[in-house]
């Protein structure tokens, strides 16, 4: 059994659909991060699974839980860490009095930890707390029940570069102790830190689901090559070369041997390795570098108003 089953799971909002069927699971003890620009229905799935919102098609269960029972959803939430994209508070409340309140609805297991880590001014009232102050305290409030799963929409939103690595580290953390983690994200840089899998979702639609590892590979590789011979651009139209540049390099470079009228090629390859060795066996190649593409990359071709593959385009 998967820790979140969503099978073609839509809510339409009349005017727009939030999401569109959408299908995938999150398997127990797993990181997975939810992709997408904005509008593109995160907050939706999120608050759907969570049974804040009836979906108006579809299925999903949440440990196990059919989202539309109520009852029974109740009992999964015991198990569930929610941490929404805007926590509101009574602001009139002290942090303390919160932190009491929720120990006492839902259990205390590790608030003195959580506290030691995340370190939200308690005897303040909420209303006088800063974003990261309410971010730190609604994590804490969030997970201080130990929940086996973790259900976060940009966790990290709000708070300063130090905390959210800290958060990060902390995540990390609690995927080795066995938690499941879903989470919503635009910070790429954290999704490749600790996801293993992640879902892009664009207009509502989930337009890729995979493990990042194997989106890194297809992201290919950034080439840069200096080769002793003048070079025209026709010569590297080859399958999988983009966003190729050439560049003169006048003397045929650091560490050339000839002088000459070198070229450095910069390109991103997605092709065959053989097919590009054999093209650059034909030159005089002087140095290589391979390196792996930014995560960026893939992503914008998901982000941007070019339709990704899957076909969805523009709006919802
Ligand atoms: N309560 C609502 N009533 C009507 N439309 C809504 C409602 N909530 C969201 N929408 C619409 O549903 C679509 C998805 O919104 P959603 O907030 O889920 O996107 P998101 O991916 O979380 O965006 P962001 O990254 O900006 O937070 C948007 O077009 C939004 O305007």
């Amino acid at each position: 059994m998967g820790a979140i089953e969503v099978d073609e799971l839509t809510k339409d909002y009349g005017d727009v659909l939030g999401i569109d069927s959408l299908t995938f699971t999150v398997e127990e003890g797993e990181v997975f991060g939810f992709l997408g620009p904005n509008g593109a229905g995160k907050t939706t799935a999120i608050r759907t699974l969570l049974g804040l919102q009836s979906p108006t098609g579809g299925s999903a269960r949440v440990l196990g839980r059919d989202i539309t029972d109520e009852r029974a959803l109740t009992k999964a939430r015991r198990d569930i860490g929610y941490l929404p994209a805007e926590p509101v508070f009574d602001e009139r409340s002290t942090g303390r009095r919160l932190l009491r309140y929720y120990g006492d609805l839902r259990g205390d297991e590790r608030s003195d930890e959580l506290l030691e880590r995340f370190a939200p001014p308690l005897d303040r009232k909420v209303g006088s707390y800063s974003r990261g102050n309410k971010q730190m305290l609604a994590i804490v409030l969030a997970l201080m029940h130990d929940p086996k799963l973790i259900i976060m929409d940009e966790p990290t939103s709000g708070l300063d570069p130090l905390k959210q690595d800290r958060f990060i580290e902390f995540i990390a953390r609690e995927h080795e102790r066995g938690k499941t983690v879903f989470f919503s994200s635009h910070i790429l840089s954290e999704v490749q830190k600790i996801c293993e899998r992640v879902g892009i979702v664009r207009a509502g639609r989930l337009v890729e689901l995979e493990d990042i590892e194997t989106l890194l590979g297809r992201s290919g590789k950034v080439v840069r090559v200096r080769v002793a011979e003048r070079v025209e651009p026709e010569a590297f139209a080859l399958p999988g070369v983009h966003d190729l540049t050439l560049g003169a390099d006048g003397t045929g470079g650091v560490g050339s041997s000839r002088s000459g009228p070198g070229t450095t090629l910069t390109f991103t390859y997605t092709g065959a390795y053989n097919d590009l060795i054999a093209r650059l066996s034909e030159y005089d190649v002087r140095d290589v570098e391979v390196d792996e593409a930014p995560l960026e990359d893939v992503f914008m071709r998901f982000y941007g108003d070019v339709p990704a593959d899957g076909g969805v385009g523009g709006d919802a």
